[in-house]
């Protein structure tokens, strides 16, 4: 591990040519000096006022790359925030770093905020009318949200950072014309990593979505609508009294300060939702199964997705292969879900231990997307009474290790009901819940 400790991260000024969509982003760390660079599909019209405002957010917010490398107790900026702008980063560098601090044992990150003058309040408008720009994730999720835009006749455009050859195998396979935008980190970064600097997970999908409404407002789309469910809020577990989330900026309290920054710092109000909110991740699974178009390309195994040395497409051994794979199962024949993912995972005993922590048996929640332990022992409930699956020896196995309390809440569960907290806009609420 390096032992040089670091005092503060700060941010010097961005650079955006519109001629190329190319903004740099600098970062200082002490001595250090990173630049990352984010390529933004050419626009035929000049960047709006509100497009600069929400690539200083996503500077600021995209600076958790960096923080990293020595958690220094002060971020510094000199970009006017607004009150939301203020509450978004705070949570951006304690909640989203949660897990970085937990595996780190940095007590300090949970409590940092981040140092900046006062702005006040933009005044919003409201984009809601325009085309939405759907993210795409290359997983079943974004799939089911794109589709349910489609058939509601909003004409949806897919988007994706840095589409790998899943994401754009899905685009193809949708038929629709999408936008890309290329996110490069500075290679500096994996050269520290290399020597054994601090390392972690950052709360990417707060990333992703800022360059995505970036997009959205440079080509003078609508709103950003999401992919994120509502089993994304729920914390892996409890540290020095602080939630810890994986998914923290996919949940739901990322998203409603989200959209308060975007109204409160660029003006843009209704400019980001997440359509499947209400839903669980078991629900998604089912609306997915109605779309075989698909089937050849969906991929929502993490390990296809990292910058070096990705899978090529379900790595089969990992929790969010062995949770979809259980999702999925009960709405699907046999057949068709062995060849999406290439193997049959409840034929396989060695998963047994791995399904054992989803179903909450052993251990926390893994720091995965994976659903919760009900929906989990939902499915495998399903599974039981499936004359498909019933025979498979991990069903088996695992459905005489479940107790009888967990079978009585899954007989009450709610999994299959809408409801929960979220921002889905009045125009789009009726076309993933009746
Ligand atoms: C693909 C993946 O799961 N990566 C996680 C993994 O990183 P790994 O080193 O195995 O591979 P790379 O992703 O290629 O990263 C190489 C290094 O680059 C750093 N880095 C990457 C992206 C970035 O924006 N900033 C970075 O600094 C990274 O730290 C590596 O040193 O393990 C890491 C440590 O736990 C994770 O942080 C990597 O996660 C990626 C950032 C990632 O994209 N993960 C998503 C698939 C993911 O976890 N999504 C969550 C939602 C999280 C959220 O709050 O948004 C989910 O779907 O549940
Ligand atoms: N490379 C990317 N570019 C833009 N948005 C992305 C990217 N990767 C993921 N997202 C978005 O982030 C959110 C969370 O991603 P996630 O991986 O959970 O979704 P998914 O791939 O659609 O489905 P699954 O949960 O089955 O993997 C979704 O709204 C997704 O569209």
């Amino acid at each position: 591990m390096l032992e040089t400790r670091f005092r503060r991260l700060s941010f010097p000024a961005l650079t955006f040519d519109p001629a190329t969509g190319v903004a740099r982003l600098p970062y200082a760390l002490d001595g250090l000096e990173f630049t990352e660079t984010v390529t933004f599909p050419v626009a035929d019209r000049e960047p709006p006022a509100a497009f600069h405002k929400v690539l200083e957010l996503l500077h600021l917010v995209a600076g958790v790359s960096y923080f990293k490398v020595g958690a220094p107790p002060e971020i510094t900026t000199t970009t006017p925030l607004s009150p939301a702008a203020a509450a978004l980063l705070d949570a951006v560098y304690t909640k989203g770093m949660a897990e970085y601090a937990y595996r780190n044992d940095l007590p300090h990150v949970l409590s940092l905020s981040v140092s900046a003058p006062a702005a006040p309040p933009a005044t919003p408008v409201s984009v809601a009318g325009g085309r939405p720009l759907s993210p795409v994730g290359g997983g079943k999720d974004s799939i089911v949200t794109l589709e349910a835009l489609r058939a509601g006749g909003l004409d949806p455009v897919p988007f994706a950072v840095n589409p790998n050859w899943v994401i754009q195998s899905v685009f193809a396979a949708s038929g629709l014309t999408p936008l890309a935008a290329r996110r490069a980190i500075d290679p500096k970064l994996f050269e520290l990593n290399a020597a054994g600097a601090l390392n972690g997970h950052i709360p990417v999908t707060a990333i992703n979505s800022l360059i995505a409404v970036a997009t959205a407002t440079l080509h003078g789309l609508g709103p950003v609508v999401m992919s994120n469910e509502r089993s994304a809020s729920d914390p892996n577990l409890v540290w020095n009294g602080h939630e810890i989330n994986h998914q923290w900026s996919k949940g739901v309290e990322a998203e409603g300060l989200l959209r308060e920054a975007l109204a409160g710092q660029a003006g843009l109000a209704d400019a980001y939702f997440s359509l499947l909110r209400p839903l669980s991740e078991l629900h998604i699974a089912r609306l997915f199964a109605a779309h075989t178009r698909y089937d050849a390309v969906v991929t929502s195994c993490n390990a296809a997705f990292k910058l070096r040395d990705p899978s090529a497409r379900w790595c089969g051994h990992c929790p969010k292969c062995r949770f979809v794979f259980l999702a999925m199962a009960p709405f699907m024949p046999r057949a068709r879900l062995v060849a999406i993912f290439g193997a049959d995972l409840l034929a396989d005993q060695t998963q047994i231990q791995g399904y054992k922590e989803l179903l909450g048996l052993d251990g926390h929640k893994p720091f995965e997307c994976v659903g919760e332990v009900e929906e989990s022992v939902v499915a495998l409930s399903l599974l039981r009474d499936s004359a498909e699956w019933v025979d498979a020896p991990v069903v088996s196995e695992l459905a005489a290790a479940v107790p009888a309390a967990a079978w009585t809440a899954a007989a009450s569960s709610d999994v299959f009901t809408p409801g929960g907290t979220n921002f889905v806009l009045p125009g789009f609420a009726t076309l993933v819940t009746p």
